[in-house]
């Protein structure tokens, strides 16, 4: 990996916020201290390590495929923006986004290859990538695809059963073959140049827009904003971990019992700020149709929504469309003002439920 085994570790004098581990190992044997751990992590902070998750080469593999991507002359990639309509799946250039309501640009560039396109190979179903994507599809990124859902779709079991959801409620959501916003996203953020501020955001604040993302991070620069404190916290990465973290649909589904968590990137802290950052997401988003409600069938649910604001969980909206409205107006392009920014929010939006 470029720049990853020469870079510097993470410095020790920067304050940091420690996740739960959660080994995936005793998680799939149904270890039930290990499942308390998982529902600790996802309903406190939702954000954990996962280790013994056993995808590390197809990880390897990936950024290798996202490295070669990246390569390729500008104009080449340009060929595949992912562009102003809403959808996410392909290249997506530095700049191209806002991070905040001022429209600050985003500093990162990356590709986004879309689950469904990966299964299906050679047969296209959203849309056309690079030949560094094309090349490595079948051997790299279906592997990783499949990998990436195995291990999601069983954190997402286990979180349907403390939810004391019927079997399948949440899992049949999110099955593999029905058309959704899944994706397989490599990040490649920029050295900081001469020494731009450490608080120049790379990716601004946000909570995920799906279900549930299986992130894979060599460098730092990741920071959470812990609830009931002010102040962003680094997650360190740490070799041979994995950092999971629920987005908004889990919250709505699960009546604001499971939380996700605002985020952001920044430059890699200290000297690794000096090299190129790589991070490698897989993120598990809801069928297309899926409408984002409360799945009340469950008494814990619809106990924890009778408790809540009317409607607060009510998305109003599948989540096709929650997805596309949320890429479509953080868009650059697509700026009016304050409020294209504001109609990119999902829960980060609504102070209480986050
Ligand atoms: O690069 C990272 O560490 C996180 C990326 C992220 O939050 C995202 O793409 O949604
Ligand atoms: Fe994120």
């Amino acid at each position: 990996m470029p720049g990853l085994n020469a870079s510097p570790p993470f410095p020790t004098d920067v304050p940091t916020h420690p996740l739960l581990v959660v080994d995936y190992k005793l998680i799939k044997s149904g270890d039930t201290d290990e499942i308390d751990k998982l529902w600790k992590a996802a309903t406190e902070l939702g954000f954990w390590y996962l280790s013994n998750h056993g995808a590390e080469e197809e990880v390897d593999g990936m950024f290798d495929m996202g490295a070669e991507t990246m390569d390729l002359p500008l104009e080449e990639k340009m060929k595949f923006e992912q562009g102003d309509d809403g959808l996410s799946f392909g290249y997506k250039a530095r700049g191209a986004s806002a991070t905040d309501e001022y429209g600050n640009l985003d500093t990162v560039e990356f590709i986004n290859v879309a689950k469904d396109d990966a299964l299906a190979w050679p047969r296209q179903v959203h849309r056309a990538y690079p030949s560094t994507v094309n090349a490595k599809m079948e051997n790299v990124i279906k592997p990783f695809v499949q990998k990436s859902v195995e291990v999601n779709t069983t954190l997402m079991r286990v979180l349907e059963g403390k939810l004391d959801l019927p079997e399948g409620a949440l899992t049949q959501r999110h099955t593999i073959d029905e058309h959704s916003g899944s994706e397989a996203r490599v990040i490649k953020s920029p050295p900081r140049p001469g020494g731009i501020s450490e608080e120049k955001v790379a990716i601004g604040a946000h909570t995920d827009f799906g279900s549930l993302s299986f992130l894979h991070n060599r460098l730092g620069g990741l920071q959470v904003l812990v609830p009931g404190t002010e102040t962003w916290q680094y997650v360190k990465p740490i070799p041979g971990h994995a950092i999971c973290n629920l987005g908004d649909a889990m919250t709505l589904f699960s009546g604001g019992i499971l939380r996700s968590n605002l985020h952001r990137v920044i430059p890699p802290p200290k000297d690794q700020g000096k090299y190129e950052r790589w991070s490698l997401v897989f993120f598990t988003r809801p069928g297309n149709p899926v409408e984002l409600r409360p799945l009340t069938e469950s008494a814990l649910i619809a106990d924890a929504v009778a408790k809540a604001p009317e409607g607060k969980y009510q998305a109003g909206s599948t989540a096709a469309q929650w997805f596309a409205r949320r890429i479509k107006n953080q868009r650059i392009k697509n700026r009016a003002g304050p409020e294209t920014w504001r109609a990119s929010r999902g829960m980060e939006h609504n102070p209480s439920a986050i």
